[in-house]
Order: C-alpha cells, then structure tokens, then sequence
C-alpha cells in the first residue's frame, strides 16, 4: 500500500510540480525573467558600450545616461545600475538625482568584499546572473539580475537592476500550500529564495565553498545529499521538467521534486512529507476492499481446491483405507474432480480390482487347502476313514446330543485278529490292503447309522447312533460272524480278516472313557475267549 500510494504521489507531484512551473514562469517569475531580458537589452544599448569603452569621455557618458535614463522607466523597479570596469565607478539612478547632481555614486573597489561581485562576475564571465545581495551603500537588500556589458570578447562592465525581494518571498509563502519548504536556488545549490530569509545565501557568488549556504546541508544524511545532488544534475539535462527523489529533511521522509528554470539559470526545489501529505489511513477504504477481496478470492480458490484435489484424494484415501481392511469401497468422484485426479483414481481401481481378484482367488485357494488339511488330520490317510483326532470329535458331539436331546448311542470296537500273523506271512503291503477292505466292509456295514473310524493298527470304532441294546447287539451279532467276514485274495491265497467285537451301550451318568472301557473290555473277552481258533484263510484254514 505504501509503494502503491507513494507511487501515485509521485506521478501526481511530477504533474502538478511541472504545471506549476509553468504557471510560476507566467505569473511569479515572468516579471524576474522579463527584468533579465531588459537587463541584457539595457547592457546592449550601443551609447552605452561607447561610454564603457571611454569612461572618462564626458560626452560619451552624456549620451549614455540620457539613453539609460530614457530605459529606466521599463525596469520594475525604476532604477538601474552601472558599474564599469574601465574607470570602477558604480552608478546608481532610481529617478531621484542626488545632492552632487550626478549619478556616480561611489569608486567599487577590488580589496572591499561588499564589492568583490562586480569583479567575480566578470572573472567568471557571467553573462547573467541573479544574486540576492544587499547593497551596503544604498542600504537595501534586493534580488539584482546582473548582466555583463560586452564589446565582443572584452568585458566592459555589469550592469542590472533590482527587485524588492519581499514580494518573491511573499508569494512564495502564498505557494507553499501542500509543501513543506520550497527553496530556488543557483547553478551550484546556494539557496536564494526561501521562506526563511535566514537560509538565503546572500552575495554566493563572493563567498568561499565552506561559507555558502547551499541546499545539500539543509538535508539529513549524506545519502539524501547525493541523491539531491544527482537529481539536480538530471533536472539540469532535462529544463523544465520535473525530476523527484526521496530525502530526509528535518527527521522527515519527504519527496524532494526538482525542476531546472534555464532562463534564470536556476533551480526550483519542493519537498513534500509524503506521509503528511497522503497517510496510509486514507487507504484504509481500499484496504478494506482489498482485504475482503482477497478473503474472497481465498474462500473461492478453497473451496475450488476442495472440490478439485482435496475432496477426490481424501476418497481416495478412504478407499484404500477400505482395501486395507478388507472392505473395499470404490472412490466416489465428483464431476469437479481435476482431470489428473480422475486418471489416478482411475488407475488406482484397475489395479485395485486385480488386486481384489488375485487376492479372493487366494482367499478361496487357502480355505480350500485348509479345509483339505482340517479333513486330511482328521482322517487315517490308509483307509481313509476318520483317525483317533476325528473320531474323538464325533464321540464329544454324541456325548452333547446324550445330555442335550437324549440321543443314545452305542460303541463298538473291532480289533482284526490274528493281523500280525497276516502281515508277517503275506507281508506289509497286503496288511495295509486287508486293513482297507475291512474299512470298506465297516463302512458298507454302518452306512448312514453312524460313523467309523480306525482307532489305531487293527483296531476300529464304530459310534452307531439312535442305538438301542437291539441295535447295537445286531451288529455286533453282524461283526462276529465268521461267515460275513470280508476276505481279500493275495496270490492264490482267500485271506478272510475275522474280527474281536465288543460293544457298549451309553447309560446314564456315563463317561465317554466309561463307554469306552465296557466296549474295550467286551472285545477283548471275546477276542480271549475265540483265540486261537480262528482261521488266517479260508483256504488254508489256519
Ligand atoms: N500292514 C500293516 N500293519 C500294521 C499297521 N498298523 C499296525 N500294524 C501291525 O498290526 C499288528 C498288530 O498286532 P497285534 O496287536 O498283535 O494284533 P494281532 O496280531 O491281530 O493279535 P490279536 O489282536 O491278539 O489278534 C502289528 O504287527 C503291527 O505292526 C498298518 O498300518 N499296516
């Protein structure tokens, strides 16, 4: 706000400065300007310089004056003055002729300081210039356009006239409006006009450097005098238009505008506080208006953002979240969902949903081999029937139907006899097929009444379900029957597996281990009371 607003007083203050020049030009300083001009026109007067050449040639001075105090009337201020270098007599005329009747006034003399001007001036060959300097003899202080009476390269003198100063200073106090100092100075800086009458460099042009009052050392810092200084000098190349740096001038910011006047040779400086002139207060509307704009706009772009990016990655995320626990959930897009954000979701989902695929695939994969290991440690992998672990199972779930529901069961345990021998004789292998085709008989035999199993070795278990002491005596009636016995041929050999058969009925307040133990025990009285008669093979008949 502050480059903002000191930009636009800037440009305001080139403006305004320049046009005001112009004005100053018409109106303050046109009657300076037209006096320089008359001043130049009075030097050029060919009696005059005829006189100056000869300035002891009382004719020539006759005629030189009659046609001075001829021009006399066109300078503002009514009087005019002649100092010549030939015989250093100064002549002063206002229109009252004085006590002597001439108008030599005084000798200017070189060792006097109050008129060491005349001779700087010519030294310096002035043309013109404008120096404020009091006139000891006369007693006044005036703003004097001097300008050099030349025959050629020869100087001859300096002649001019004077303007009362106070009304410069005047309507330079009318002007000072919006300013806080305007200063005119010099070719060099030596303040001439200024508000302050104590600041004006009376007579720079007979003073030494260190003793003039120059506009630089009204200034704060060293810096602030340099770019005043280069300010003067790009002014200087550009007459008439307004040139502005920042300075500091009393502890203050303030913009220094400076504009070159060619036809005085002088320069014209305002300066203006800034922060006076324009505070930031006075932005405080546009400040006001910017902050809620920008408020706005942050809402806007927000709201933009969420709909655009934030909104479509936190779905994103949510559905990875859901991929994560198992419970995918597709992302949802808005229609306002950037482009880029869509192809990645997009993307995301192909591979989302392969992964899904492989990875239900697998799911189905394990469970099926883990059921296959489940059944497979549950069954004897010879005769594929339940082993001990499986069957201990199915005597729990019998037992729970026993005490919940009442459901009576029975238990059987077979033990092949003589197996030993069988393996022995006809070897391993043809022991492990007769151990399958009792498994077989065992199977065909219970069918859907209950289940079998292969407790260890020769042994199997029958749970006969619903049994009744009628049930489970049939069967067992069935197991002991030599002549239902399952034989298996091996070579030319009719290998008939006849079996111990001992069974138990579930009684009240029994165990399973109770069960078990009658069951056990019935076989192994049968087992004791048949051995060692039964016979390896029908055909042997061992
Ligand atoms: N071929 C084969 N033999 C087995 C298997 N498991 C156990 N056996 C054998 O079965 C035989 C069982 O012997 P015993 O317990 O004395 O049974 P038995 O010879 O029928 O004697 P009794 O029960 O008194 O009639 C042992 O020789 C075991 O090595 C098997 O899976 N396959």
């Amino acid at each position: 706000m502050r480059v903002l607003a000191e930009d636009i007083i800037v440009s305001w203050i080139e403006r305004y400065a320049e046009k005001q020049v112009l004005y100053d030009k018409e109106r303050t300083l046109s009657p300076l300007i037209q006096q320089v001009n008359l001043s130049e026109e009075f030097a050029n007067l060919d009696s005059l310089k005829a006189w100056a050449k000869q300035p002891d040639d009382v004719q020539l001075k006759q005629k030189a004056l009659a046609d001075t105090e001829a021009f006399r009337g066109r300078f503002a201020d009514d009087s005019y003055f002649i100092g010549l270098k030939g015989n250093n007599h100064y002549y002063y005329s206002d229109g009252v002729l004085p006590p002597s009747g001439d108008l030599y006034r005084y000798t200017l003399d070189s060792a006097k300081a109050s008129d060491d001007w005349f001779y700087q001036i010519m030294a310096a060959k002035l043309d013109m210039h404008l120096n404020v300097n009091p006139d000891v003899e006369l007693g006044v202080i005036k703003l004097w356009s001097d300008v050099l009476i030349r025959d050629g390269d020869a100087i001859l003198g300096v002649v001019g006239t004077g303007l009362d100063l106070s009304v410069f200073l005047a309507q330079m106090v009318e002007k000072q409006d919006i300013y806080s100092a305007i200063v005119f100075t010099n070719y060099e800086g030596s303040i001439q006009l200024h508000k302050k009458q104590e600041l004006i460099d009376y007579a720079t042009i007979t003073k030494q450097a260190q003793d003039k009052k120059l506009i630089f050392s009204l200034l704060d810092d060293i810096e602030s005098r340099e770019r005043l200084q280069n300010t003067f000098v790009l002014a200087k190349s550009h007459p008439n238009h307004v040139k502005t740096t920042a300075v500091y001038l009393n502890g203050v910011r303030q913009l220094a505008s400076v504009v070159y006047i060619p036809e005085i040779d002088w320069f014209q400086t305002n300066f203006i506080d800034i922060d006076n002139f324009l505070p930031l207060t006075e932005f405080s509307g546009l400040l006001l208006i910017f902050f809620v704009s920008l408020v706005c706009a942050l809402i806007v772009f927000y709201g933009l953002l969420t709909l655009i990016v934030t909104k479509p990655l936190e779905e994103l995320s949510l559905s990875i979240q859901s991929l994560g626990e198992k419970r995918y959930r597709a992302p949802l897009l808005s229609c306002f969902a950037g482009p880029e954000i869509k192809r990645l979701v997009h993307q995301y989902e192909t591979i989302s949903r392969s992964l899904l695929e492989h990875q239900s695939s697998l799911e189905a994969k394990v469970e099926e081999r883990t059921e296959a290991l489940n059944r497979l440690a549950k069954l004897d992998p010879l005769t594929e029937l339940y082993n001990r672990r499986g069957f201990e199972l199915f005597m729990e779930e019998y037992m729970q139907n026993w005490h919940e529901k009442r459901q009576s069961f029975g238990l059987i345990n077979v033990d092949v006899n003589r197996f030993k021998a069988i393996n022995d004789h006809y070897g391993h292998a043809a022991g492990d097929r007769v151990l399958q085709s009792v498994a077989a008989h065992l199977l065909n035999l219970v069918g859907d009444q209950g289940e079998v199993a292969r407790w260890g070795g020769d042994e199997f278990l029958i749970l006969l379900k619903h049994a009744t002491d009628h049930s489970v005596a049939q069967l067992t009636q069935q197991l002991s029957c030599h002549d239902d016995a399952p034989v298996l041929t091996i070579g030319d050999d009719d290998i008939k597996a006849t079996f111990s058969v001992g069974s138990a009925l579930i009684q009240e307040n029994d165990t399973i281990d109770d069960v078990f133990h009658r069951a056990d025990s019935a076989m192994y009285a049968m087992k004791f009371s048949i051995m060692p008669v039964s016979p390896l093979t029908s055909r042997q008949g061992i």
